[in-house]
């Protein structure tokens, strides 16, 4: 089954759309082992309430090498668990790099099953991350319009509207109810959420900025396609630090941010 599929499958078995983050910080831990119990404790704690987990390559790239291997452990634990596995890298390079990072991210030791993309260096470099996911029916999120309130500095005068479009052309050269394709869309852009829905209908969109960035859930309901499918609300600190190390809060609040979601969905 493709990423896509896989996603939206859970999402309609176990009624979530809540994608739960993993940014493992340092200053919370006595030491990499409690950092590596803590962070795989928070993915079992709160799998029941997710539809995937995202582990953020910035903070497992930090550790180094023990950084990697726990990022190993993370996608095999999410396996075991049934949860698709999103990695948030924003890789994006000339294309010879853009091959490597591919191979490295989409099929190697410590794939997921889909990527963050930019589309910074233009849209051909997007090719070998688009034929990757497609050939080993992973999935790529393309950053169209960043949670940061600064992302308009540079994705504004309509570039996120060009590379939404974008999308939606690479979408259309696939079949199935949603492509190997998706968007990043902050959730923090309610107001945009609706105008990207319908520019990318076939894209699966992914919403960081859920909690802490100040993003609620009760406003995302136009990300989504009718029957609750489509898009993936994205929340790291407030799940996985809800209350400093508290697992149960993590698992409380993953319970709370499902049930959010699921009251507000067409
Ligand atoms: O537009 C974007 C794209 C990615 N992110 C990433 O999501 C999490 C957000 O963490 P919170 O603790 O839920 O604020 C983090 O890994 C970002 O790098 C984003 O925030 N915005």
């Amino acid at each position: 089954m493709t990423f896509a599929a896989a996603v939206t499958d859970r999402t309609r078995r176990l009624q979530t759309r809540l994608c739960v983050g993993l940014d493992p910080r340092v200053s919370p831990y006595r030491d990499a082992a409690h950092l590596r119990a803590h962070t795989l404790d928070v993915l079992e704690a709160t799998a029941p309430f997710a539809a995937c987990v995202k582990p953020q390559l910035a903070f497992f790239e930090a550790l180094g090498l023990p950084g990697f291997a726990l990022l190993e452990e993370v996608c095999a634990a999410a396996r075991t668990l049934g949860l698709p596995v999103i990695l948030d890298g924003k890789r994006g390079d000339i294309g010879s790099t853009a091959e490597a990072y591919a191979r490295g991210w989409l099929t190697g030791p410590h794939a997921g099953d889909a990527l963050t993309v930019n589309p910074f260096l233009g849209f051909g470099t997007l090719v070998p991350f688009v034929e990757a996911a497609r050939a080993n029916g992973g999935g790529l999120f393309v950053l169209v319009k960043t949670s940061n309130p600064d992302q308009g500095d540079l994705q504004g005068q309509g570039v996120s509207e060009r590379v939404a479009v974008e999308v939606a052309r690479l979408n259309a050269e696939e079949e199935g109810e949603y492509a190997s394709v998706g968007a990043v869309v902050g959730a923090t852009h309610a107001q945009d959420l609706a105008t990207f829905r319908a520019l990318m209908p076939r894209a699966l969109l992914l919403l960081p900025g859920l909690g802490t960035q100040g993003a609620a859930a009760a406003d995302l309901a136009p990300a989504f396609q009718p029957g609750g499918t489509g898009a993936l609300a994205s929340a790291s600190r407030a799940v996985q630090y809800a209350d400093g190390l508290d697992v149960a809060a993590s698992r409380a609040a993953a319970r709370r941010l499902r049930d959010e979601l699921n009251a507000v969905m067409p």
